[in-house]
């Protein structure tokens, strides 16, 4: 396997992509949010099916832009995204909210429902799934609950489920957050920035659960994080953004200084 760079990267997945079953494949995705000013140039990106695919680069590079296009918080202006070989851009309505059920999506800031216990937090991974009724009234079926449960389980909050999210630490917020995205049982799992706001040690035991977690679920993940060690320690592969384009994109032990400096400019801060 070898990583990619800069001039080489022409848009053809690399080797690690290739070697490995693809999940998502986005082609060409270019991102204006003004006209004639492209802040995703062209990115041409292969998922593999499983493990950590890590996005770095500096701030204002679009790897948050380039993740909400995945699942249409951002609209892509062009470009394709297949997820397991069906097209996402261009969905509207009952489709688009068909294909949102299957990309899980962790958040910075956790975005829970405050004032919502643990519990129905985790349950609100549901939502696209149960009818609305029956979430107004809180009646899941037993099968969702039995699972909510287990995910609390697995992210070591089973004495927190009837506590409100607003009584939570930073790090059990996230934990809600991740049990919640897998609880939709989702084929992709995003997670944008998932660890930019916990403590450094928090933040390692976050990457840690997400790790072990969705590699016993077989879910796949792309997440966009600044702290490269972190992206070496727990990605499979790593996707290095600069100016809009992908001039990186290989396995973290492939990540050399050289990289990182044509990824983030300069060599004063190595
Ligand atoms: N909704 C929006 N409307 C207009 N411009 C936007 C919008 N969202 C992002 N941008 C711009 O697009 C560019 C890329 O932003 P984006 O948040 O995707 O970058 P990023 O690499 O994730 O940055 P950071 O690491 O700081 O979060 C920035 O110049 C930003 O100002």
């Amino acid at each position: 396997m070898s990583a990619t760079m800069t001039a080489a990267h022409q848009g053809a997945p690399n080797g690690a992509a290739l070697a490995s079953a693809t999940v998502l494949e986005i082609k060409g995705l270019v991102k204006e949010y003004s006209a004639g000013k492209p802040v995703l140039k062209g990115i041409d990106v292969a998922v593999p099916a499983e493990g950590i695919t890590a996005i770095i680069g500096p701030s204002g590079t679009g790897k948050s832009t380039l993740i909400r296009c995945i699942n249409r918080l951002v609209e892509p202006t062009s470009g394709s995204i297949r997820l397991h070989g069906a097209e996402l851009t261009g969905l509207r309505g009952r489709n688009l909210r068909l294909a949102r059920r299957r990309i899980g999506m962790v958040f910075q800031e956790y975005n829970l429902v405050e004032r919502l216990t643990v519990m129905e937090n985790v349950l609100s991974g549901r939502l696209g799934y149960v009818p609305l009724w029956r979430a107004w009234l809180r009646k899941y079926p037993e099968e969702d609950i039995q699972r909510a449960f287990m995910l609390l389980d697995a992210v070591g909050l089973p004495e927190h489920a009837t506590r409100r999210a607003d009584a939570l630490s930073g790090g059990q917020r996230q934990r809600v957050g991740i049990a919640r995205a897998l609880m939709q049982r989702p084929e992709i799992l995003l997670a944008d920035e998932p660890t930019s706001s916990l403590d450094p040690r928090t933040a390692v035991e976050v990457l840690e659960l997400l790790t072990r977690l969705t590699a016993a679920e077989g879910v796949p993940v792309i997440i966009n994080i600044h702290n490269v060690d972190l992206a070496k320690r727990f990605a499979r592969r790593i996707i290095g953004m600069s100016g809009g384009s992908v001039i990186f994109d290989g396995p973290p032990e492939e990540l050399e200084q050289h990289h990182l400096r044509a990824i983030y400019g300069g060599e004063d801060w190595l």
